[in-house]
């Protein structure tokens, strides 16, 4: 392969990662309250940070799903589907979700959760068909207590940069796995940093279907789809 063709492969990732990575960023505006301007579902969305922990953060695989999901209206029409998403931190995806007309449940670690209601209360009120539902989901506790699969049914699970060196990942696969009906669509967006990381994707590979929508290897991030493996269920 000569030098012309590699770098003809190249570019497709790196055009694309720099156009999500641009597209939907604008300079803070520091006021009486400092946010970051994102447009995405042909609004303009404020996002207000901070730094004290990992989920009040907005991580760009967030952005990844966000303009996944905003350039694949049609195949992914998300209008009146219940959608619950894992690990949501300052709330962009679950507010993409609300404005594209889901029913979402945005759920994360009980400390994340005012800044993130904040922050979803603020982008979606009178703008979305749906309210969204915020709530705690510490994974793998009280699923059946407070998820019962009886009664919840998501067509879509979603999630973004959740897997990487924390000592939950065990208890993450079990809420994937617990989380999920045999007709459910995981949409994951995953930034690789360590071996964990790789060895969740090979045990998430052994329960789910899994296929790639995404890879981005200039952001080290790669966005999959997944559907649990059952006897009876018909591979993508
Ligand atoms: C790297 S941040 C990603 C946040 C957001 N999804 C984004 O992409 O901007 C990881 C998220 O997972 C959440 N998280 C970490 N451990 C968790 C656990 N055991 N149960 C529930 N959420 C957890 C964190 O609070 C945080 O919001």
């Amino acid at each position: 392969m000569d030098q012309d063709e590699k770098n003809e492969e190249v570019a497709p990732d790196a055009e694309l990662a720099a156009a999500i990575m641009r597209r939907h960023f604008r300079p803070s505006l520091i006021k009486t309250e400092a946010w970051e301007g994102y447009e995405f579902a042909d609004m303009e969305i404020k996002i207000t940070e901070s730094t004290d922990c990992y989920g009040a953060v907005l991580w760009p695989s967030a952005m990844v799903l966000c303009h996944f999901l905003d350039t694949h209206r049609d195949e992914y029409n998300l209008m009146d589907k219940n959608i619950i998403e894992l690990g949501a931190g300052t709330g962009l995806v679950t507010i993409v979700t609300s404005l594209l007309g889901a029913k979402v449940t945005s759920t994360d670690l009980p400390d994340v959760l005012s800044n993130l209601r904040h922050n979803v209360n603020r982008n979606t009120r009178g703008r979305c068909r749906h309210a969204p539902h915020i709530t705690e989901l510490s994974w793998g506790k009280q699923l059946e207590e407070r998820f019962p699969r009886a009664t919840c049914h998501y067509d879509y699970i979603i999630a973004a940069d959740v897997v990487y060196a924390h000592p939950y990942l065990h208890e993450l696969m079990e809420t994937f796995m617990h989380l999920s009906s045999d007709d459910t669509v995981i949409l994951w967006a995953m930034r690789f940093r360590l071996d964990p990381e790789n060895s969740f994707v090979d045990t998430f590979d052994k329960h789910f279907h899994l296929e790639e929508l995404y890879d981005l290897p200039s952001l080290r991030i790669k966005l999959y789809r997944a559907r649990k493996r059952t006897s009876a269920s018909q591979l993508f």
